[in-house]
């Protein structure tokens, strides 16, 4: 990693350096920017599990009935659970940067707005999700 005094370069003639995520003070766009990162790499474990799922379902006999089992159990619950938070906070995310492509919602109060739609908006519909599953 670079060292803020490594270069032997005159300090004015260094480029500047960005500062480190701990000097802002912490927005609502901010943390929703990085849950989308953080959503995003979620998605690739899930989406793994989500694949082992249906190649067993296609396969059958005794895998199938062993993934069926965990996903059944509370752990399997939990990472279901937090598979469909993260997938439906991170369409959130996208529907909130489809805003941003619009050149639009980049002042301040639509910005907080955007970030706090985007949060409320990923319980709603894994509420929604989870309540349909539970009426299936
Ligand atoms: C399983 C499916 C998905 C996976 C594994 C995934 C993964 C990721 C990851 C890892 C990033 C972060 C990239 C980075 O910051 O360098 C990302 C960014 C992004 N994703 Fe997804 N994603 C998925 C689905 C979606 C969907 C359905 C949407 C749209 C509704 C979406 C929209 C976006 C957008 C707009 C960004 C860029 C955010 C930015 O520029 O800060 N993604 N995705």
């Amino acid at each position: 990693m670079a060292e803020a005094n490594s270069s032997p370069l005159p300090i004015e003639q260094r480029r500047p350096l960005s500062p480190h995520v701990q000097i802002y003070r912490w927005s609502a766009t901010m943390a929703m920017s990085i849950l989308h990162r953080v959503t995003g790499v979620a998605l690739y474990a899930g989406t793994l599990l989500l694949t082992v799922y249906l190649v067993t379902a296609a396969g059958g006999g005794v895998a199938f009935a062993q993934v069926s089992r965990f996903f059944g159990s509370a752990l399997g619950q939990v990472i279901l659970f937090g598979y469909t938070f993260a997938l439906m906070l991170h369409v959130c995310g996208g529907l909130r940067h489809a805003v941003w492509e619009a050149a639009r919602g980049f002042d301040p109060v639509s910005r907080n707005l955007l970030a706090w739609s985007s949060l409320i908006g990923a319980v709603v519909l894994t509420a929604l999700v989870w309540a349909g599953a539970a009426m299936l």
